[in-house]
């Protein structure tokens, strides 16, 4: 492989305004060779408007952009970077092979077809056209035409869409075959179970910013994120979100929720004020809360 001393992707204070909304608005983000890194956010938080920008489909107000150390113009002709996007078409009346030998055909050393159909894992698809595919099926062609080229760098924007649970998990083997020999995967995602399984580094998104960058543990974390669980018998949530170290509270019946950092000391807190209180479990803060308390924070 080349480009080895490059990041396989520099974006420094990139920003893009569509009027008054700012879809990306000064985002920076490095990422190195090897790593497998998933960007998450909310609907609208900018994810698809940076792909695009830094695959050069869109053009920044502000900001650069580098792909293996070079434009993103540039890495994607010299076939450096595959793309897998939501919207690419494929044609209705051609058929999976065909469709792979023309992209094979624009790039200088691209793989066998017949190894990108395997790599997909739709070998069984070769002969079918296009109009004949469903949804996931679709989705797993267009990862071999993103995997034909025999890129360093993948990225994808919500690769599993149309996927049943079947149909992902065997994306997802395909996928770790290929980070396994070292390439580099950017992949867009509303699956957290995704980005928590197949990861190494989640860069959440929030309306166009970056808010959280770094692997899963680190922003579980940074988010400061236990959760103690207990049956509170007369609890009132007032009450709940008055003791010392509580973030945050939810009572549903007389089942309590306290979100805090150091869950022992809330437990002697909870147990002096209700020492009536049983049915104690105490855990970390999975990706999905994280999320929600990282996202759903007052608008920047
Ligand atoms: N071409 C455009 N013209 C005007 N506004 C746009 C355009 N593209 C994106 N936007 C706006 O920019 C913001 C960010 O959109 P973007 O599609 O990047 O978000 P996203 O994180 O990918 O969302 P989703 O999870 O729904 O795909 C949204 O408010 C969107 O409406």
């Amino acid at each position: 492989m080349t480009h080895e001393m490059e990041p396989a992707v520099a974006v420094r204070g990139l920003r893009k305004h569509y009027g008054e909304v700012r879809a990306v608005d000064g985002v920076d983000l490095v990422i190195a060779p090897g790593e497998v890194v998933a960007l998450l956010g909310p609907n609208g938080a900018g994810k698809s408007t940076t792909v695009d920008l830094m695959l050069g489909l869109a053009s920044p107000d502000e900001g650069e952009v580098a792909l293996l150390g070079l434009p993103p113009r540039e890495a994607m002709v010299k076939g450096g970077v595959g793309v897998m996007l939501q919207e690419a078409a494929l044609l209705d009346d051609v058929t999976v092979r065909e469709t792979l030998e023309v992209i094979a055909g624009l790039h200088r050393t691209p793989k066998p077809v017949d190894e990108a159909l395997r790599r997909a894992g739709v070998e069984e698809l070769g002969d079918r056209r296009g109009a004949l595919l469903s949804g996931g099926q679709k989705q797993r062609v267009r990862f071999a035409m993103a995997v034909v080229s025999d890129p360093d760098l993948l990225v994808l924007d919500e690769p599993t869409a149309a996927m049943d649970v079947e149909s992902r998990r065997d994306f997802w083997r395909s996928m770790r075959d290929f980070t396994d020999t070292g390439r580099t995967v950017l992949f867009a995602t509303h699956y957290l179970e995704e980005a928590e399984a197949y990861a190494d580094r989640v860069v959440f998104m929030r309306a166009g910013k970056v808010v959280a960058d770094g692997p899963v543990a680190t922003v579980l974390a940074s988010v400061g994120g236990r959760v103690l669980r207990a049956t509170v018998p007369g609890a009132r949530l007032e009450g709940l979100l008055g003791l010392p170290g509580v973030t945050t509270a939810e009572l549903r019946g007389e089942r309590a929720e306290l979100h805090c950092s150091d869950p022992d000391r809330v437990l002697r807190e909870l147990l002096a004020v209700h020492p009536a209180a049983r049915d104690v479990e105490i855990r970390a803060l999975g990706l999905e809360e994280a999320f929600v308390r990282l996202t759903a924070k007052e608008s920047v």
